[in-house]
């Protein structure tokens, strides 16, 4: 079944558009004094020292092949399909020409949105353009549910200061109402709050519309937020979704335009110009079908090599062979031989996450802080463990998929595929968490030996026919055997209470809504 899908997936015809790509690679890094147009006059040097600040003193090949589309003569006449292996650098590669054009806007209001799939990985962009775009006077905001609606939307929207004795109508309220943010980092779902539920949140003055992971992004509808976002932001006529309008119109009736005078998107005299788009992956979609549903105008395709999937330069893939009965042993000693360097375990479900971390935690005191990562915890708790592991408190994270994406944790040297991934885009997405930034490390996977054969397959795809056996000497596995015996027993008694605590919970919960009934 799994064959079939990827089957289907590699047979998908190629737009025209993506036969004759911009290629990445043919471009050299750049220092910063010789980029051109880097900083107008007026704010010459911030941007600079800025990027300074960050540790950037020149900008990596994606980005200065988005720089070059986007700023100086001709900038952003095409939509951009970007298509760069992880750690690359693709999120420098939009913030900086964004936070560059937008440095010398007049008037604050909402003109650069940025979505991506996950809460963490939206925190991490919105303190990349943070660190930009303060330099320059702009401010961005967040958009992911981190805080309550209510502080959110004091974060995005300013209201008009009443004076004591004046009595606005509710008409004069919403003219008041300014956004307090130049661009947004958000996550669709919590978008889609405000943009139905926030008074003064507009879309009209959208000049950049930015989605990060799209092929993630294209597979989950999430309330229709893409069509829903082009319809709100799109030039008067051109009906990209004639239908939508149908859809939007008693929704959106309270959502009036804030009109003032000026010269930009979106303003009075001034006809609409063109919503520019961005859309990036390390594995982005060819599918005609789903990079329709983005309204690309004129795409340009820049991408890194000949080949579609490219991992990056510095990873060694290696393969752990495993007795099956014995597979977290393989894993607790490749961890021991790593000790001190920072790790993260995939596994295929958040069940096998907890599973596995629990598992690994009854070993006894072996020297290694292990924690579990994945969607069944509460955001806070998440957050929580990824902040001790990006300060190396703890130096293992067990992680469901919910990690694969984006995220950037300084150190990583090692990442092991516990099971093995069904597909090349999500060992890509797993294994890109380390060797960022043209840094070396290491991508482990776990196999049995009846999965030796597919996993060969599954690295072909991106043309990576090195992957040398890396041995745990059986000694080693031996010697844990009788603790392992002890552990496997704990974690029986471990789910078992687990499993009988929720039972508690929902009796409780259930007898509450009796009685409420
Ligand atoms: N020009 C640069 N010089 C030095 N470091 C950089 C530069 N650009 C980006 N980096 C660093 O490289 C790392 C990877 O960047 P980024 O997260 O943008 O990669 P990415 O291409 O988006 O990866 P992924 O596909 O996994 O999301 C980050 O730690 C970032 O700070």
């Amino acid at each position: 079944m799994e064959v079939a899908t990827e089957q289907k997936r590699t047979s998908v015809p190629v737009l025209p558009w993506m036969r004759n790509p911009v290629d990445n690679s043919l471009y050299e890094e750049c220092p910063l004094n010789f980029l051109p147009f880097l900083d107008p006059s007026c704010i010459i040097f911030r941007l600079e020292a800025a990027l300074c600040n960050m540790g950037i003193s020149s900008l990596f090949p994606v980005q200065v092949a988005v720089w070059q589309e986007t700023i100086g003569p001709g900038s952003f006449e095409r939509d951009l399909c970007i298509n760069s292996p992880t750690g690359s650098g693709k999120t420098l590669a939009y913030a900086l020409p964004i936070v560059q054009t937008l440095s010398t806007r007049a008037i604050k209001c909402l003109r650069a949105l940025v979505v991506l799939p996950t809460r963490d990985l939206a925190v991490q962009v919105k303190e990349v353009f943070a660190s930009l775009a303060s330099a320059v006077g702009l401010s961005v905001g967040l958009a992911v549910g981190q805080s309550s609606i209510a502080d959110e939307i004091s974060e995005l929207i300013k209201k008009p200061t009443l004076e004591a004795g004046i009595c606005f109508d509710s008409e004069d309220f919403l003219l008041g109402l300014r956004s307090s943010v130049d661009i947004l980092v958000a996550t669709p779902g919590r978008l889609m709050d405000h943009i139905y539920n926030t008074k003064g949140f507009t879309l009209d003055h959208l000049c950049y519309l930015v989605v990060d992971e799209t092929d993630r992004l294209l597979r989950e509808a999430y309330q229709s937020w893409l069509p829903t976002v082009l319809q709100l932001a799109h030039t008067p006529n051109q009906s990209l979704y004639p239908d939508a309008s149908n859809i939007l119109s008693p929704t959106f009736g309270s959502l009036k335009t804030i009109r003032t005078f000026g010269v930009e998107r979106g303003f009075k005299a001034k006809p609409y110009p063109r919503l520019m788009k961005m859309v990036l992956s390390a594995t982005l979609t060819q599918d005609p079908s789903k990079l329709a549903q983005l309204d690309l105008h004129h795409p340009l395709f820049l991408t890194t090599g000949p080949r579609r999937y490219q991992l990056p330069e510095q990873l060694k893939s290696l393969k752990v062979i495993c007795e099956p009965k014995f597979k977290p042993l393989y894993l607790l000693v490749l961890l021991e031989t790593l000790l001190g360097e920072k790790c993260i375990v995939f596994t295929s479900s958040v069940e096998s996450t907890h599973r596995l971390c629990t598992l690994l935690n009854f070993f006894g005191d072996r020297q290694i802080k292990i924690k579990e990562y994945s969607r069944l915890q509460r955001q806070t708790i998440r957050s929580k463990t990824l902040r001790a592991f990006r300060s190396g408190e703890i130096q293992v994270l067990v992680s469901s998929d919910a990690m694969t994406r984006g995220m950037d944790v300084e150190g990583v040297k090692n990442v092991i595929n516990y099971d093995m991934p069904a597909y090349i885009k999500t060992y890509i997405h797993r294994a890109g968490r380390t060797a960022r930034a043209g840094q070396t490390g290491r991508c482990f996977t776990l196999l049995l030996k009846d999965e030796v054969k597919r996993f060969k397959k599954i690295l072909q795809k991106a043309d990576n026919n090195s992957c040398p056996v890396y041995s745990i000497p059986s000694e080693s596995i031996e010697s844990l055997r009788s603790l392992y015996t002890t552990a496997l027993e704990k974690l029986k008694d471990s789910i078992e209470s687990e499993k009988h605590g929720k039972r508690r919970i929902s009796t409780k919960l259930s007898k509450k809504k009796e009685k409420s009934a």
